[in-house]
């Protein structure tokens, strides 16, 4: 679903690579969270992947296709939620289908399905700002989903949330990804979070990126990140984090 061969980047012609030769692979259905230190260049690395920047070397593709119009292939949901405030629930997730023109009646009742599934049935019609922090992201989220992509980045769409609604926003993404069957990547600081929701778990740092595999039964619930398993895999990345440093 998204390949990337030998990327180099940098922000100004004579500064330090942020990438440097940089390859990863994402197989159709994976989900695979992005970890690493602040400054990394997670978030670069997804502005290069849906052609908001362009790669100095190297090459991106998505579903076999090249770099070249990349932008609109790939559903991007970036740290903060950017719902429009003049505009309604409805209306925000009605727009992606505004901008690529397709016919919003089709899709309205096949969005008030999802709102209601989302536990915002009763928002439809509310502006963000009466919305919870929870209750934006889910929204933002659906939005994404409207794009109708198969490849989902999803920038620490739970960063600025407290454990507890974290925690329901788990369940909801995990019961979500199942049933969808799209691509992640995910971006997170939280390494709990990173284990409970991926297959694979790439630590970006100054030497490349290096993989853990999560061999984690799913399904997987709250409930998981008690799990000996669990705890375990959790020491070790710790580790494997401090040794990197
Ligand atoms: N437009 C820009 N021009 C120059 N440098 C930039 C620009 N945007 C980001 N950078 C630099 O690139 C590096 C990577 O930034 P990026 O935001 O991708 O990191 P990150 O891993 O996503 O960080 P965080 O975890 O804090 O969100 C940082 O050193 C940042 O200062």
């Amino acid at each position: 679903m998204l390949h990337i061969e030998d990327l180099t980047y940098r922000f100004d012609r004579d500064a330090w690579p942020i990438f440097q030769q940089l390859s990863l692979d994402l197989k159709a259905g994976e989900f695979v969270s992005l970890i690493g230190p602040s400054g990394s260049g997670k978030s670069t690395l997804f502005k290069l992947i849906t052609g908001l920047l362009k790669p100095g070397q190297g090459k991106i593709q998505i579903a076999g296709e090249l770099t070249s119009g990349r932008l609109g292939k790939v559903g991007y949901m970036p740290q903060k939620d950017l719902l429009l405030p003049w505009r309604t629930v409805i209306e925000n997730v009605l727009l992606p289908l505004e901008i690529v023109k397709e016919d919003k009646r089709e899709k309205s009742h096949e969005i008030r399905a999802w709102l209601s599934r989302l536990g915002l049935e009763e928002y439809e019609n509310a502006y963000p700002d009466e919305l919870s922090g929870g209750m934006k992201q889910r929204v933002a989220f659906l939005r994404t989903i409207m794009t109708g992509r198969e490849l989902l980045l999803l920038d620490e769409p739970f960063g600025a949330l407290d454990s507890l609604t974290k925690r329901t926003m788990h369940s909801w993404l995990l019961g979500l990804w199942g049933e969808l069957q799209k691509t992640v990547l995910f971006i997170t600081h939280d390494l709990e979070e990173a284990i409970l929701l991926s297959d694979r778990i790439l630590l970006l740092q100054n030497r490349g990126i290096q993989e853990y595999k999560v061999i984690l039964p799913r399904p997987r619930n709250s409930e998981s990140i008690y799990q000996p398993e669990f705890i375990s895999m959790r020491k070790e990345l710790e580790r494997l984090i401090q040794h990197e440093k």
